[in-house]
Protein backbone atom coordinates (compact mmCIF):
# COMPACT_ATOMS: atom_id res chain seq x y z
CA UNK A 1 0.00 0.00 0.00
CA UNK A 2 0.87 3.65 -0.28
CA UNK A 3 1.64 5.79 3.19
CA UNK A 4 0.89 8.88 2.86
CA UNK A 5 0.89 12.08 4.96
CA UNK A 6 -2.53 14.16 3.78
CA UNK A 7 -1.39 17.98 4.61
CA UNK A 8 -4.56 20.21 3.87
CA UNK A 9 -7.20 22.99 4.66
CA UNK A 10 -10.77 21.41 4.52
CA UNK A 11 -11.77 23.12 2.75
CA UNK A 12 -14.71 21.32 0.17
CA UNK A 13 -12.62 19.34 -1.62
CA UNK A 14 -9.98 18.71 0.55
CA UNK A 15 -12.77 16.61 2.09
CA UNK A 16 -13.34 14.67 -0.81
CA UNK A 17 -9.97 14.10 -1.20
CA UNK A 18 -9.50 12.65 2.55
CA UNK A 19 -12.58 10.52 2.03
CA UNK A 20 -10.64 9.13 -0.96
CA UNK A 21 -7.03 8.58 0.27
CA UNK A 22 -9.45 6.87 3.28
CA UNK A 23 -11.97 4.99 1.33
CA UNK A 24 -9.62 3.70 -0.98
CA UNK A 25 -7.69 -0.05 -0.30
CA UNK A 26 -4.18 1.13 -2.02
CA UNK A 27 -3.95 4.12 0.02
CA UNK A 28 -2.03 3.56 4.13
CA UNK A 29 -3.32 7.18 5.32
CA UNK A 30 -0.13 7.51 8.16
CA UNK A 31 -1.35 11.22 8.99
CA UNK A 32 -3.67 14.25 8.76
CA UNK A 33 -2.53 17.35 9.20
CA UNK A 34 -4.11 20.96 8.82
CA UNK A 35 -2.74 24.25 7.71
CA UNK A 36 -4.02 27.99 7.85
CA UNK A 37 -5.73 28.58 3.85
CA UNK A 38 -9.14 28.61 3.23
CA UNK A 39 -10.24 29.36 6.34
CA UNK A 40 -8.62 30.22 9.62
CA UNK A 41 -6.66 27.34 11.28
CA UNK A 42 -9.33 26.68 13.80
CA UNK A 43 -11.85 26.64 11.21
CA UNK A 44 -10.35 23.86 9.09
CA UNK A 45 -8.94 21.87 11.86
CA UNK A 46 -12.00 21.33 12.79
CA UNK A 47 -13.88 20.95 9.32
CA UNK A 48 -11.33 18.08 9.67
CA UNK A 49 -12.01 16.76 12.48
CA UNK A 50 -15.35 16.34 11.18
CA UNK A 51 -14.94 14.49 8.12
CA UNK A 52 -13.19 12.36 10.34
CA UNK A 53 -16.21 11.16 12.27
CA UNK A 54 -18.31 11.16 9.17
CA UNK A 55 -16.09 8.69 7.64
CA UNK A 56 -15.23 6.30 10.89
CA UNK A 57 -11.72 7.33 10.60
CA UNK A 58 -9.92 5.99 13.41
CA UNK A 59 -6.43 5.33 14.67
CA UNK A 60 -4.81 7.85 12.12
CA UNK A 61 -3.11 11.37 14.22
CA UNK A 62 -4.76 14.35 13.33
CA UNK A 63 -2.46 17.45 14.02
CA UNK A 64 -2.87 21.31 13.75
CA UNK A 65 0.11 23.20 11.98
CA UNK A 66 0.87 26.57 11.00
CA UNK A 67 -1.75 29.40 11.61
CA UNK A 68 -0.03 31.90 9.42
CA UNK A 69 2.45 32.18 6.06
CA UNK A 70 5.97 32.41 6.40
CA UNK A 71 5.82 35.96 5.90
CA UNK A 72 2.41 37.52 4.44
CA UNK A 73 -0.63 38.18 6.12
CA UNK A 74 -3.14 35.72 6.45
CA UNK A 75 -5.38 35.17 3.30
CA UNK A 76 -8.56 33.06 3.62
CA UNK A 77 -11.38 31.90 0.86
CA UNK A 78 -14.81 32.67 2.25
CA UNK A 79 -16.32 33.48 -1.37
CA UNK A 80 -15.62 29.78 -2.32
CA UNK A 81 -16.00 27.86 1.17
CA UNK A 82 -18.10 30.10 3.09
CA UNK A 83 -17.41 31.05 6.88
CA UNK A 84 -16.77 28.40 8.71
CA UNK A 85 -14.62 26.94 5.43
CA UNK A 86 -16.86 24.12 4.89
CA UNK A 87 -20.43 25.39 4.13
CA UNK A 88 -23.15 23.70 3.02
CA UNK A 89 -23.53 20.62 4.90
CA UNK A 90 -24.44 20.13 9.34
CA UNK A 91 -21.20 19.69 10.58
CA UNK A 92 -21.02 17.01 13.54
CA UNK A 93 -19.06 17.85 16.64
CA UNK A 94 -15.82 15.85 16.47
CA UNK A 95 -15.53 13.10 19.31
CA UNK A 96 -12.08 12.83 18.01
CA UNK A 97 -9.15 14.24 20.12
CA UNK A 98 -6.38 16.69 18.09
CA UNK A 99 -2.49 14.77 18.35
CA UNK A 100 -1.02 16.78 20.78
CA UNK A 101 2.06 17.49 18.45
CA UNK A 102 2.26 20.30 15.91
CA UNK A 103 1.56 19.85 12.31
CA UNK A 104 5.52 20.38 11.39
CA UNK A 105 6.35 17.89 13.84
CA UNK A 106 4.30 14.83 12.96
CA UNK A 107 5.41 15.21 9.91
CA UNK A 108 8.88 14.53 10.75
CA UNK A 109 8.19 11.94 13.09
CA UNK A 110 5.98 10.04 10.28
CA UNK A 111 8.94 10.46 7.69
CA UNK A 112 11.63 9.53 9.98
CA UNK A 113 9.92 6.73 11.50
CA UNK A 114 8.92 4.84 8.41
CA UNK A 115 12.15 3.03 5.50
CA UNK A 116 13.59 6.23 3.04
CA UNK A 117 11.52 6.46 -0.07
CA UNK A 118 7.98 4.71 1.42
CA UNK A 119 5.97 7.96 2.32
CA UNK A 120 4.33 10.29 0.10
CA UNK A 121 3.56 14.03 1.21
CA UNK A 122 0.00 15.27 -0.40
CA UNK A 123 0.08 18.68 0.58
CA UNK A 124 -3.51 19.98 -0.66
CA UNK A 125 -3.30 23.67 1.22
CA UNK A 126 -0.59 26.35 1.44
CA UNK A 127 2.65 25.09 1.99
CA UNK A 128 3.55 26.51 5.04
CA UNK A 129 3.84 23.22 7.23
CA UNK A 130 6.11 21.26 4.33
CA UNK A 131 8.75 24.36 4.09
CA UNK A 132 8.49 24.66 8.06
CA UNK A 133 9.49 20.89 8.89
CA UNK A 134 11.60 20.69 5.66
CA UNK A 135 14.02 23.47 7.62
CA UNK A 136 13.61 21.73 10.74
CA UNK A 137 14.49 18.37 10.00
CA UNK A 138 16.93 18.66 6.50
CA UNK A 139 16.83 14.82 6.21
CA UNK A 140 13.16 14.45 5.33
CA UNK A 141 14.08 16.23 1.97
CA UNK A 142 16.31 12.61 0.50
CA UNK A 143 13.63 10.59 2.95
CA UNK A 144 10.56 11.53 1.55
CA UNK A 145 9.20 9.17 -1.80
CA UNK A 146 7.56 12.25 -3.14
CA UNK A 147 5.92 15.72 -2.50
CA UNK A 148 2.71 15.31 -4.80
CA UNK A 149 0.70 18.51 -4.60
CA UNK A 150 -2.30 20.00 -5.33
CA UNK A 151 -1.50 23.35 -6.12
CA UNK A 152 -0.39 26.19 -8.88
CA UNK A 153 -1.04 26.29 -12.63
CA UNK A 154 1.84 26.27 -15.67
CA UNK A 155 -1.02 28.68 -17.86
CA UNK A 156 -4.07 29.09 -15.15
CA UNK A 157 -4.57 30.88 -12.17
CA UNK A 158 -7.42 31.33 -9.93
CA UNK A 159 -6.24 34.38 -7.25
CA UNK A 160 -4.48 36.16 -9.29
CA UNK A 161 -4.12 36.16 -13.14
CA UNK A 162 -1.17 33.83 -12.97
CA UNK A 163 -1.33 32.72 -9.38
CA UNK A 164 -3.39 29.43 -7.54
CA UNK A 165 -4.49 30.17 -4.02
CA UNK A 166 -2.43 27.56 -2.41
CA UNK A 167 0.69 29.19 -3.87
CA UNK A 168 -0.16 32.46 -3.79
CA UNK A 169 -1.34 32.73 -0.27
CA UNK A 170 2.70 31.30 1.02
CA UNK A 171 4.80 31.78 -1.83
CA UNK A 172 8.08 31.82 0.10
CA UNK A 173 6.57 28.05 1.61
CA UNK A 174 6.47 27.52 -1.98
CA UNK A 175 9.36 28.73 -3.17
CA UNK A 176 11.01 26.78 -0.45
CA UNK A 177 9.09 23.48 -1.54
CA UNK A 178 9.90 23.42 -4.86
CA UNK A 179 13.15 24.50 -4.57
CA UNK A 180 14.01 21.06 -2.47
CA UNK A 181 15.73 18.29 -4.35
CA UNK A 182 12.89 16.32 -3.47
CA UNK A 183 10.41 14.64 -6.35
CA UNK A 184 7.43 17.08 -6.73
CA UNK A 185 4.68 16.79 -8.89
CA UNK A 186 2.20 19.67 -9.07
CA UNK A 187 -1.25 19.20 -9.87
CA UNK A 188 -2.34 21.92 -10.93
CA UNK A 189 -5.33 24.35 -11.76
CA UNK A 190 -5.03 23.03 -15.87
CA UNK A 191 -5.49 19.37 -14.60
CA UNK A 192 -8.00 20.29 -11.77
CA UNK A 193 -9.72 22.39 -13.64
CA UNK A 194 -10.77 18.73 -15.56
CA UNK A 195 -12.20 17.52 -12.43
CA UNK A 196 -16.02 19.02 -13.13
CA UNK A 197 -18.30 17.27 -10.58
CA UNK A 198 -20.57 16.99 -13.02
CA UNK A 199 -24.56 16.50 -13.06
CA UNK A 200 -23.41 12.74 -14.11
CA UNK A 201 -21.14 12.58 -10.94
CA UNK A 202 -23.35 14.03 -8.66
CA UNK A 203 -26.23 11.33 -9.73
CA UNK A 204 -23.63 8.57 -9.39
CA UNK A 205 -22.75 9.68 -5.80
CA UNK A 206 -26.48 9.96 -5.11
CA UNK A 207 -27.09 6.56 -5.78
CA UNK A 208 -24.53 5.18 -3.05
CA UNK A 209 -27.52 6.27 -0.53
CA UNK A 210 -25.43 6.51 2.43
CA UNK A 211 -24.17 9.24 4.91
CA UNK A 212 -21.23 10.00 3.73
CA UNK A 213 -22.58 10.10 0.27
CA UNK A 214 -25.17 12.99 1.20
CA UNK A 215 -22.36 14.60 2.87
CA UNK A 216 -20.45 15.16 -0.10
CA UNK A 217 -23.83 15.73 -2.20
CA UNK A 218 -24.11 18.80 0.48
CA UNK A 219 -20.35 19.92 -0.24
CA UNK A 220 -20.60 19.88 -3.71
CA UNK A 221 -24.31 21.63 -3.72
CA UNK A 222 -22.44 24.45 -1.74
CA UNK A 223 -19.18 24.24 -4.02
CA UNK A 224 -21.40 24.22 -7.35
CA UNK A 225 -23.13 27.70 -6.39
CA UNK A 226 -20.17 29.22 -4.77
CA UNK A 227 -18.01 28.17 -7.71
CA UNK A 228 -20.64 29.53 -10.23
CA UNK A 229 -20.52 32.46 -8.77
CA UNK A 230 -17.54 33.50 -8.05
CA UNK A 231 -15.71 31.83 -10.73
CA UNK A 232 -18.13 31.50 -13.06
CA UNK A 233 -18.50 27.85 -13.48
CA UNK A 234 -21.31 25.42 -14.61
CA UNK A 235 -19.85 22.49 -12.62
CA UNK A 236 -17.26 22.55 -9.79
CA UNK A 237 -13.56 21.67 -10.34
CA UNK A 238 -12.76 19.37 -7.41
CA UNK A 239 -9.03 19.99 -6.97
CA UNK A 240 -7.37 18.06 -3.94
CA UNK A 241 -8.11 14.39 -4.48
CA UNK A 242 -6.89 14.65 -8.21
CA UNK A 243 -3.52 14.40 -6.19
CA UNK A 244 -4.65 11.70 -4.08
CA UNK A 245 -5.75 10.02 -7.64
CA UNK A 246 -2.17 10.27 -8.68
CA UNK A 247 -0.85 8.36 -5.59
CA UNK A 248 -3.15 5.67 -5.91
CA UNK A 249 -2.85 5.21 -9.58
CA UNK A 250 -0.37 7.09 -11.41
CA UNK A 251 -2.38 6.59 -14.99
CA UNK A 252 -5.15 8.73 -14.20
CA UNK A 253 -3.44 11.98 -15.58
CA UNK A 254 -0.54 12.74 -18.04
CA UNK A 255 2.79 14.25 -16.29
CA UNK A 256 5.35 16.66 -17.90
CA UNK A 257 8.46 16.69 -16.50
CA UNK A 258 9.76 20.18 -16.60
CA UNK A 259 10.98 23.05 -14.14
CA UNK A 260 9.31 25.07 -12.07
CA UNK A 261 9.67 27.60 -9.75
CA UNK A 262 8.01 30.00 -7.89
CA UNK A 263 8.01 33.87 -8.69
CA UNK A 264 8.45 36.00 -5.58
CA UNK A 265 9.42 39.30 -6.87
CA UNK A 266 6.48 40.12 -9.34
CA UNK A 267 4.06 42.87 -8.89
CA UNK A 268 1.82 41.29 -11.06
CA UNK A 269 3.52 37.97 -11.24
CA UNK A 270 3.81 37.11 -7.63
CA UNK A 271 3.00 33.76 -7.15
CA UNK A 272 3.38 32.32 -10.01
CA UNK A 273 4.61 28.94 -10.53
CA UNK A 274 6.67 28.93 -13.70
CA UNK A 275 7.10 26.45 -15.90
CA UNK A 276 9.75 25.81 -18.38
CA UNK A 277 9.24 23.57 -21.21
CA UNK A 278 11.73 24.62 -23.36
CA UNK A 279 13.08 20.78 -24.68
CA UNK A 280 15.29 19.19 -23.14
CA UNK A 281 14.09 19.18 -19.58
CA UNK A 282 17.47 19.13 -18.11
CA UNK A 283 18.83 15.57 -16.89
CA UNK A 284 18.54 16.89 -13.24
CA UNK A 285 14.67 18.20 -13.18
CA UNK A 286 13.20 17.09 -9.63
CA UNK A 287 9.99 18.80 -10.94
CA UNK A 288 6.50 17.47 -13.19
CA UNK A 289 3.17 19.00 -14.24
CA UNK A 290 -0.05 17.32 -14.76
CA UNK A 291 -1.54 17.57 -18.26
CA UNK A 292 -4.39 16.07 -18.55
CA UNK A 293 -6.67 14.05 -16.59
CA UNK A 294 -8.69 10.60 -16.93
CA UNK A 295 -11.98 11.85 -15.84
CA UNK A 296 -14.12 8.81 -16.13
CA UNK A 297 -11.33 6.92 -13.71
CA UNK A 298 -10.57 9.67 -11.56
CA UNK A 299 -14.56 9.39 -10.27
CA UNK A 300 -14.74 6.03 -10.47
CA UNK A 301 -12.07 6.50 -7.68
CA UNK A 302 -13.46 8.78 -5.72
CA UNK A 303 -17.06 6.64 -6.26
CA UNK A 304 -15.62 3.53 -4.98
CA UNK A 305 -14.07 4.94 -2.05
CA UNK A 306 -17.21 6.56 -0.78
CA UNK A 307 -19.15 3.13 -1.62
CA UNK A 308 -16.14 1.32 0.77
CA UNK A 309 -16.54 3.47 3.37
CA UNK A 310 -20.37 2.54 3.75
CA UNK A 311 -22.01 3.29 6.65
CA UNK A 312 -19.97 4.35 9.83
CA UNK A 313 -21.84 5.93 11.87
N1 LIG B 1 -11.22 29.87 -5.47
C1 LIG B 1 -10.63 28.89 -4.73
C2 LIG B 1 -9.74 29.21 -3.69
C3 LIG B 1 -9.12 28.19 -2.97
C4 LIG B 1 -9.38 26.85 -3.25
C5 LIG B 1 -8.59 25.82 -2.51
N2 LIG B 1 -7.21 25.97 -2.97
C6 LIG B 1 -6.96 24.96 -3.98
C7 LIG B 1 -7.40 25.39 -5.36
O1 LIG B 1 -6.92 26.66 -5.67
C8 LIG B 1 -7.69 23.77 -3.43
O2 LIG B 1 -6.82 23.12 -2.51
C9 LIG B 1 -8.91 24.35 -2.74
O3 LIG B 1 -9.10 23.69 -1.47
C10 LIG B 1 -10.29 26.53 -4.26
C11 LIG B 1 -10.91 27.53 -4.99
CA1 LIG C 1 -7.30 22.68 -0.21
Amino acid sequence: RKKIILDCDPGHDDAVALLLAHGNPDIELLAVTTVVGNQTLEKVTRNALSVATIAGITGVPFAAGCDRPLVRTIETAPSIHGETGMDGPEQPESAIELDPRHAVDLIIETVMAHEPGTVTLVPTAGLTNIAMAARKEPRIVERVKEVVLMGGGYHVGNWSAVAEFNIIIDPEAAHIVFNEKWPVVMVGLDLTHQALATDEVVQRIARIGTKPATFVLELMEFFKKTYKDAQGFDFPPVHDPCAVAYVIDPTVMTTRKVPVDIELQGKLTLGMTVADFRAPAPEDCHTSVAVDLDHGKFWDLVIDAIERIGEPT
